[in-house]
């Protein structure tokens, strides 16, 4: 992987501007963390057709986002681009640049300096673009996914609430084990480079990946009853699991297929309308490989069924929030 400096794209080795000289992986923050609202006075006033996401089929962090796109009916509001698969030495490669088709590819680098000619940092998926001031929105998954769970409402009229107001304590807690010890986690134990850093990393994966079993044993979902921004956080990181993290990170303790609680869950939110649409095993099994390893061999298996049915009925559950009763 590389970064931009000052504008001009540099060339490193995967994620070594992360990794300390401990061997642990340390992921740095996003920088761009402008917002859209539903006020048209505002400076990214919510408006169909004028924002884009720029995503990769392979990254959980993008793939949140192609979720709530889904979730919340955004299809013909948003626009979205998929980059090739596999992250060349040029970043992020794109069919299309934000002025149609390019001949050889358009690198997404080339609209972080449109957005900022001297701009630095990583060059990252997902990215929200705004395509009237030519400027990017915003490049944190976490925060995207929260503008299009309630900035499009007026233009949609979705009212389904991934983040009510009364569950937001136990969404907030649930992210902040999950984060860390799951989406983050499997990353920092792929990229550890020494036996500590990974040992440190990888039982965080699996102590977590335990905590959540017990409390779906019980219950339907994480915040409970109701269907939230937590499940969907935990969601994308659970569906590359069994393809990506378990051989290309080694996390490979145990599987999601070995958890029957975990097992039930994830088919259930892949289940869950359009959700299957927003996601590619192959491609996700292909990204993880072609990153990991030095060679860009892809595994052959493992070949994984999530149409079967989840069994999660048994437990009481109520669907999605929705905003006004
Ligand atoms: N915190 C960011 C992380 C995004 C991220 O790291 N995306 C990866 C792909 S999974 C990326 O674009 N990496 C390119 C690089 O690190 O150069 C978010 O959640 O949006």
């Amino acid at each position: 992987m590389a970064q931009l400096v000052d504008g001009k794209w540099v060339d490193t080795l995967p994620a070594a501007e992360e990794i300390g000289a401990d061997g642990r992986f340390r992921r740095i923050d996003s920088p761009l963390r402008e917002w859209i609202s539903p006020d048209p006075a505002a400076s990214f006033p919510a408006e169909a057709g004028r924002y884009h996401l720029w995503v990769a089929a392979v990254c959980p962090w993008a793939a949140r986002t192609t979720a709530f796109r889904v979730l919340k009916g955004l299809e013909d509001v948003i626009t979205v681009s998929f980059a090739r698969p596999g992250l060349p030495k040029e970043g992020w490669i794109f069919d299309e640049g934000p002025d149609g088709p390019v001949e050889g590819g358009y690198p997404l680098h080339r609209l972080y300096v449109e957005h900022d000619p001297n701009f630095t940092g990583k060059v990252t998926v997902p990215t929200l673009w705004d395509k009237k001031q030519r400027r990017i929105v915003n490049n944190e998954s976490s925060e995207i996914i929260r503008m299009l769970n309630s900035a499009f409402d007026g233009v949609t009229g979705n009212r389904l609430d991934f983040y009510p107001e009364v569950l937001r304590a136990e969404i907030e807690r649930w992210n902040g084990l999950i984060y860390p010890g799951l989406n983050n986690g499997v990353y920092r134990s792929g990229f550890a480079s020494t036996q500590a850093a990974y040992d440190e990393a990888v039982r965080e994966v699996f102590a977590t990946l335990d905590t959540m079993e017990e409390h779906l044993s019980r219950h339907r979902y994480l915040a409970g009853e109701f269907l939230t921004e937590a499940d969907w956080r935990a969601f994308t990181s659970l569906v590359r699991f069994d393809v990506g993290y378990h051989g290309a990170f080694k996390c490979n303790l145990r599987r999601i297929e070995d958890y029957p609680a975990l097992r039930g869950y994830l088919r259930e939110l892949y289940q869950w309308p359009g959700i299957a649409s927003t996601v590619d095993l192959e491609l996700i099994k292909f990204g993880y490989w072609f990153l990991s390893d030095r060679n860009h061999i892809v595994a052959i298996g493992p070949r994984l069924d999530l149409t079967t049915p989840h069994e999660r009925g048994r437990l009481p559950g109520q669907g999605v929030w929705k905003r006004g009763g």
